[in-house]
């Protein structure tokens, strides 16, 4: 089976978690696309729910499937949140923002009950790091803003190199939110809870790919199958 497959067949098991009437978390990349996909296929037989993208394309996909669409402002909570993520780890900590969209995710899945983490086995890492961390910047004061993460970095015991994500075409990738992403290699971040404090403590961070204590569960496919992971300590902890 191949690595589309494996992840229709996550975003496949996490709507069996989704029942009439509930609002939604969508996320952003590929495995989140074939949950919207599978999402729109039910709501053409009659489900009835209502959904908030987490990026402009996942926005696109969810009306190109006839997903009804809502904003965090329009509604006063999320019931599930249903994303992909790059690295999870054992205790469903994640590194997130490969596709660039970690501000609208976290802020989605802030605002939901439940963070269902979707993905094909080859995300499940003993230890966050080997998938560059993405961190959100204002472009003012970048120098600044990266020396002040790189003295974060020491202070959490991790270094690795730092580069402005490039789209495509060559230009600086801009979110959208209008920021830009700087990537940091650091290959193992050994405690990710502190490097998430330290980062969101630096004024030109905007937001950072690491998602502690956000997920409630994590379905993972491979070629033995589905695997679902739930997350031992209740959400925010
Ligand atoms: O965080 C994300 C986008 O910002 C994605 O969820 C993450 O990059 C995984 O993407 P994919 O499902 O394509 O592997």
């Amino acid at each position: 089976m191949d690595m589309d497959q494996l992840k229709r067949q996550a975003a496949a098991r996490a709507l069996e978690e989704v029942r009439d009437g509930m609002q939604l978390g969508l996320g952003t990349g590929s495995t989140a696309k074939h949950f919207v996909e599978l999402l729109g296929e039910r709501v053409a037989a009659g489900l009835k729910v209502i959904g908030v993208p987490t990026s402009e394309a996942t926005r696109a996909d969810a009306e190109r499937c006839g997903v009804p669409l809502t904003t965090l402002d329009a509604i006063d909570h999320l019931d599930i949140t249903v994303d992909g993520a790059d690295e999870i780890d054992p205790e469903l900590n994640l590194i997130k923002g490969g596709g660039g969209a970690l501000l609208r995710e976290k802020i989605v899945a802030a605002a939901s009950d439940r963070m269902i983490v979707i993905a094909d086995d080859t995300k499940w890492v003993p230890t966050l790091g080997r998938f560059p961390l993405p961190i959100e910047v204002i472009p003012f004061g970048l120098g600044a803003t990266s020396r002040a993460i790189e003295k974060a970095f020491a202070e959490c015991g991790v270094s690795g190199q730092m580069a402005v994500r490039k789209a495509k075409d060559g230009h600086v990738f801009v979110t959208d939110g209008g920021h830009w992403i700087v990537d940091a290699r650091l290959e193992r971040i050994v405690d990710p809870a502190s490097l998430a404090r330290a980062l969101s403590a630096i004024p030109g961070v905007v937001e950072h790919g690491l998602f502690i204590g956000l997920a409630s569960s994590a379905v993972l496919a491979g070629g033995e199958g589905i695997r679902v992971i739930e997350r031992r300590k209740p959400k925010g902890d």
